[in-house]
């Protein structure tokens, strides 16, 4: 479970160089600049909008003229962000819209899935962004620990119910789901997906890699099980880089400190998933993980920590069974 000092450096001297602000301007430097389609009739849902980059994630959506779903926890602070994305972006009130819904919790993922299978008949994308690092172990009324719970129900339980109408997207159905460079860095434990053995001695840090390591994993798995020309949805997961968030100032406050003067903004970060979810070219990969704008490999040469297909496969089976819902 714990990740060798080599790759950490490499992982760390990785980071430095491109998953910065100074990597993001690197990397955008050869990007096209192709128009993106007319999104005025696309709905988007995206978890987490509130803050940080979820917030950038949905301003930039509003401001393409999409229609946005607005996933959040609280509803003050919701309500709040849907006013701060109007006013940005002047777009039509009714075109952003709120839905309240605690991720970590199945019932709630449940109610959220069925508000929005009726409220939006046709999803064009849906980013699975919410997440959180925390260093105290707390179990959610699933049995699961925190972290992996949103990994699990916000990501796979909240997928797996909104494919029908992703299905139905008149372009290609996208999910996108934010996983982080931290994943490089976790190893894949199938049979304890719950956290239960992790307990004792918790490290948050490991819970979270863990956590994004799951989410590649489900990706790649989603991908597989609906494939694009039998779905019309393709699968995404991403590293945003290190971008300066009321997460990062809350979860990693000294790696935040020290490294906020290179740090990407959430917009830098918020990038590449707007790109997947509006743009041509990703309409016809699924699966992959990417950064600025490209395909990635899903593992470090030094970490070592790249899963057996064996445990991917298990992964899928124990999430199904915890969940209790899997789409035929
Ligand atoms: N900021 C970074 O450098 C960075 C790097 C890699 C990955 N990420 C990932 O990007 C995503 C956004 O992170 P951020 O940095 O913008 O942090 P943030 O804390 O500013 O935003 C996270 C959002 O998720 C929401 N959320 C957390 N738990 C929830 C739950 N149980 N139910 C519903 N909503 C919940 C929060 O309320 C918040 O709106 C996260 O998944 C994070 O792990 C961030």
């Amino acid at each position: 479970m714990s990740y060798s000092g080599i790759a950490s450096l490499q992982w760390y001297f990785t980071g430095l160089f491109n998953y910065g602000s100074w990597g993001y301007r690197k990397s955008s430097k050869k990007w096209a600049q192709t128009p993106l389609d007319d999104l005025s009739s696309n709905h988007y849902i995206v978890t987490g909008a509130n803050s940080g980059i979820g917030f950038a994630i949905a301003t930039k959506l509003a401001q393409l003229g999409a229609n946005v779903h607005l996933v959040c926890r609280n509803p003050s602070r919701a309500q709040t962000a849907r006013e701060e994305i109007l006013s940005l972006t002047h777009t039509d009130a009714n075109k952003v819209i709120v839905h309240i819904a605690d991720l970590s919790k199945q019932n709630d993922v449940k109610a959220l899935a069925a508000e929005l299978s009726s409220a939006v008949p046709v999803v064009h994308g849906l980013i699975n962004n919410a997440g959180f690092l925390t260093h105290q172990a707390t179990f959610t009324e699933d049995d699961v620990e925190s972290t992996m719970a949103i990994a699990i129900n916000g990501t796979y339980l909240l997928t797996a119910l909104l494919l029908p109408q992703l299905a139905k997207s008149n372009g290609v159905g996208r999910v996108i789901n934010m996983s982080s460079g931290g994943q490089y860095l976790g190893t894949l434990d199938p049979n304890d997906v719950r956290g239960k053995t992790r307990v004792e001695k918790f490290d948050g840090t490991l819970a979270y890699m863990l956590a994004k390591k799951t989410q590649v994993a489900l990706t790649q798995c989603f991908a597989k099980r609906f494939p694009l020309d039998k779905s019309n949805v393709v699968f995404h997961a991403v590293n945003p880089g290190w971008a300066t968030t009321p997460g990062t100032e809350a979860g990693i406050p000294t790696f935040n400190k020290i490294h906020g003067f290179m740090m990407r903004t959430p917009e830098e970060a918020a990038d590449t998933v707007v790109w997947l979810a509006t743009a041509k070219e990703p309409a016809t990969s699924s699966g992959f993980f990417w950064m600025d704008r490209q395909q990635v490999s899903t593992e470090m040469s030094w970490a070592n920590t790249a899963p057996s297909s064996e445990d991917v496969e298990q992964l899928w089976s124990n999430v199904v069974e915890i969940c209790g819902y899997e789409n035929e």
